[in-house]
Parts: C-alpha cells; structure tokens; sequence
C-alpha cells in the first residue's frame, strides 16, 4: 500500500499527491491511500468509514463476468458523487459515436494531414474531433477514433466518457491528467488509459497539446498472449504505471462533462468530484512508456505480421479477431537478409487506422506527417509508395538501425467509417492513390 502526506499540494490544481508517484503492474489489485488510514480493511463498505469518506463501488465489467474479465474499484470519497443536478445535453460539436452512418463509407484508401491547432481558446474536451469509428456505444463493440487540438487547460471542468474506455496517444504537448484515481502524466512517447467513467481534468503544462484517442466501446484492453514468445516481451506487465491515490478539497463549483450515447451531457457539482482520497481494485488508468516496447521480429528473413508490435488489445468474441488492437512501430533494427523489408504489399480482411508520433514510417517516403492519419480499410490494396519501394529493392542490406520514429496502428476487425467531417476536412489529401501510380511492370523473360 502507498501512503502519501496531505500536506504535498501541486501549484497547479489544488491535488494532494506526491508528483509522478505510481504503481506498477498490468490490471493488479492496488490498494493505495492518500490520507493515511483512509482505506478501510478487512471490507469494503464499513458501516462507518474511516473519516465518513463514501464508499463507491465503479464497476468495469458485469459483476458476474469472469475474474479475469472482471474490473471493479472501491472509491472513498469525500462526498457521494450521486450529489450533482441534472445533466443537460450540450451542443454536439465534432464529436460523434457509432453507429457510423453520417456519409457513406468509402472503400477508398484515405490519408489525412496533420490538423491544424486550433486558434480560438480550446481545452481538451472541446478539442475532440472524431475521424471514424465503427460498432456502436450502446451495444459495447467497436471503438470511436478521435484526434484532440487543445490549448488550454481545463478550469473546474472535468470529463468522463460513459461510452468506453479513452486510449491517448499523445503526439504533441504533455498532459496532466488529474484524475479520481490519481495524477496521469503523459508526454508523446508515452500512452494513457482512462477506464470507462473514471473523471478526469485536462491540463497543458506546455499550454498546448495534440493527439489521438481510441474510445474503446468493447471488451477492455489487456496486454495480448504471448504464445511461442514465452512469458516474457512486448509489452511488459510491469512497465504499466497507476497512479497512486490523490484527491483535491476544493469547493468551487465544478462542470463535469459526460459523454453518453455520442453525446456530451453537463451537470454542475458544487464542488470538484476529483475527491477520491484512497481507493483499491483493478478498475484504475493507467500509462507506458512506449520505448519500453520489448521490439520482438526477424532475426532470419521476411517480417512477421505487424500483429508481432501488438502492445494493447481488445479482443471481441471471435478467437484471434480484435475488436481492437494498438499496434505500434517502434524503434528497431533492421537485420533481415535477402528481403525486402519495409511492410509489403497487403489487402488484410482487419481495418487499420494509422496515426504517427514522429519521425518517418518506413512504409511512406512522404506525405505521412506527425499528427496526420490514414485509413486502410478492409481489403484495401496498400503497403510502401513508389519512393519506399525503390529505395527498399535497391538498399545494400546492412543491419540498419530505424530511428526516431513512432508509428501506430488501431486495428479492427470492424470497417472504420470515417465521419462526415474527416471526409469533408480540407486535411484529406485528395491525390493519396498517386502514391501508389507508376510502378513499372514487372518483366517475364
Ligand atoms: O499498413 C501498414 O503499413 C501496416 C502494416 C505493416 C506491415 O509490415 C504489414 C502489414 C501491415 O498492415
Ligand atoms: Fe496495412
């Protein structure tokens, strides 16, 4: 268990917390108390709790899935977080949910280029633009695709999403995620985990930020099997990082934003809900780092499927077949003798939305910046452009180390139905196929 003195308050917000204090492990029981004899022992729900903090019970699964499905966390807060008024719904704005069917989806290769920041004040939740998505909130399947632009913090405003879990990719601007649970730090590299109906705050240290967000509808994301691998690589359960409990006493009013069916709701609390002063279960967000990714590939020859970067997955009730997999391309050396090793060409049965942090995809000699996006979906011919193919089929084929890049994949077993907005954004390129033009004609003899 990890105690924490009250007395430590960030200038930033008025959180009680040890900065970058976590706790490590994947989907462990955690157990962890900002005020010292604050947890209750031995039970849950005391008849009377320690200091008359409210136990709350948030559940992330069905009480009768089964234990490794199962998600739950016991909250003490300082006041029930019943005590609110009425939500009421807000305007909808560039946010949307499944089911995808604004505009017909196309079969269409589709690439977009980086958004522009935004230039009118913008915290995060404003700064939600959803690209695509497919399944639907209301029957948890599917996941929503959102990039954010924001550039200020958020101010006695705090988020929840009722509709899934939030996967941040950050790509530009560090986070400070003040949560129920505790202080999430993110920076690009790095990637957070907000279970579904966990409250949260976004702040800018650097007074902006940019990246993208997979709202996850279906089962939760878990680390993947490892299979022949063994019981080590990838991604390591212990990388992951909780944080630990850390609560705020602030009685200002507060807007708490939820996202419901595809739709934004606000209700005012009379105080922050961020009061949770300990807490223990399975139920928590969570960060990595991702040049942690124990990079596994070919030593021999050829690549295997990129399902080999798999570092999170959602899988749905198909065997083998996700509802989502977070896929990325790390770092790493190239070693693979007589083969031709960027991706190669593929039409997968899967759809892939792609996003990069930074640097260059070996795939893509241009046109795929940081903070741009595409979309390949299900049966789509694709893989290197003309550029990365000839350099790839003529390269002297030393171990090369590929640097200073990060690419990743949201993989689904679903079409990803971009939105009406993403096919209407003067960020989609209208000449991607030309990418793929001029190839010469491969001669028999
Ligand atoms: O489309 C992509 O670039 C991702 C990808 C990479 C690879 O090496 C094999 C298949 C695949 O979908
Ligand atoms: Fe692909």
């Amino acid at each position: 268990m990890t105690t924490q003195s009250h007395s430590e308050v960030s200038p930033e917000s008025a959180l009680k917390t040890a900065p970058g204090a976590y706790l490590s492990g994947f989907g462990n029981e955690f157990a962890t108390e900002a005020v010292p004899g604050a947890l209750p022992q031995g039970q849950n729900s005391p008849q009377r709790t320690p200091y008359g903090l409210y136990a709350e019970q948030l559940s992330g699964s069905a009480f009768t899935a089964p234990r490794r499905e199962n998600l739950r966390s016991w909250l003490y807060r300082l006041r029930p977080s019943a005590a609110h008024s009425a939500f009421q719904p807000l305007p909808q704005g560039p946010l949307r949910s499944g089911p995808f069917d604004e505009v017909p989806v196309s079969p269409n290769r589709l690439r977009w280029d980086p958004r522009p920041a935004p230039s009118t004040p913008t915290d995060f939740v404003d700064g939600l633009v959803t690209y695509a998505g497919n399944g639907d909130a209301g029957t948890g399947a599917g996941i929503s695709i959102h990039l954010y632009g924001a550039n200020r913090s958020m101010v006695d405003r705090v988020f929840f999403d009722a509709d899934g879990e939030l996967l941040l990719v950050p790509q530009a601007g560090r986070l400070r995620l003040v949560t129920e649970l505790g202080l999430l730090e993110l920076a690009p590299g790095e990637i957070g985990v907000v279970p579904r109906g966990v409250r949260f705050r976004v702040e800018l240290p650097e007074g902006q930020a940019a990246g993208y967000v997979c709202e996850n509808h279906g089962a939760h994301f878990r680390l993947p099997d490892l299979g022949p691998i063994g019981a080590n690589g990838l991604a390591n359960p212990r990388d992951f990082l909780t944080p630990v409990a850390a609560f705020e006493d602030v009685d200002r009013p507060t807007e708490v934003v939820q996202k419901f069916q595809g739709r934004l709701w606000a209700a005012r609390y009379a105080h922050s809900p961020l009061d949770v002063v300990a807490w223990h279960g399975n139920l928590a967000p969570y960060k990595y780092e991702l040049s942690r990714f124990n990079t596994v590939n070919t030593v021999s020859f050829d690549h295997p499927d990129p399902s080999i970067f798999t570092v999170l997955t959602s899988p749905s009730e198909v065997p083998g077949t996700a509802n989502c997999d977070f896929v990325i391309f790390p770092p790493r050396w190239m070693v693979a003798e007589h083969t031709f090793r960027p991706p190669w060409f593929h039409r997968n049965v899967m759809s892939e939305f792609m996003g990069l942090v930074h640097g260059v995809y070996d795939a893509k000699a241009g046109g795929f910046a940081p903070g741009g996006a595409s979309l390949h979906n299900c049966m789509s011919g694709h893989g290197p452009d003309k550029a990365s193919y000839e350099q790839a089929v003529q390269a002297d084929l030393k171990p090369h180390k590929i640097k200073d890049t990060l690419a990743f994949m949201f993989e689904s077993r679903w079409v990803i139905r971009p939105t009406r907005l993403a096919m209407e954004s003067p960020a989609l390129q209208p000449d991607y196929d030309a990418c793929w033009s001029g190839f010469q004609k491969a001669k028999l003899p």
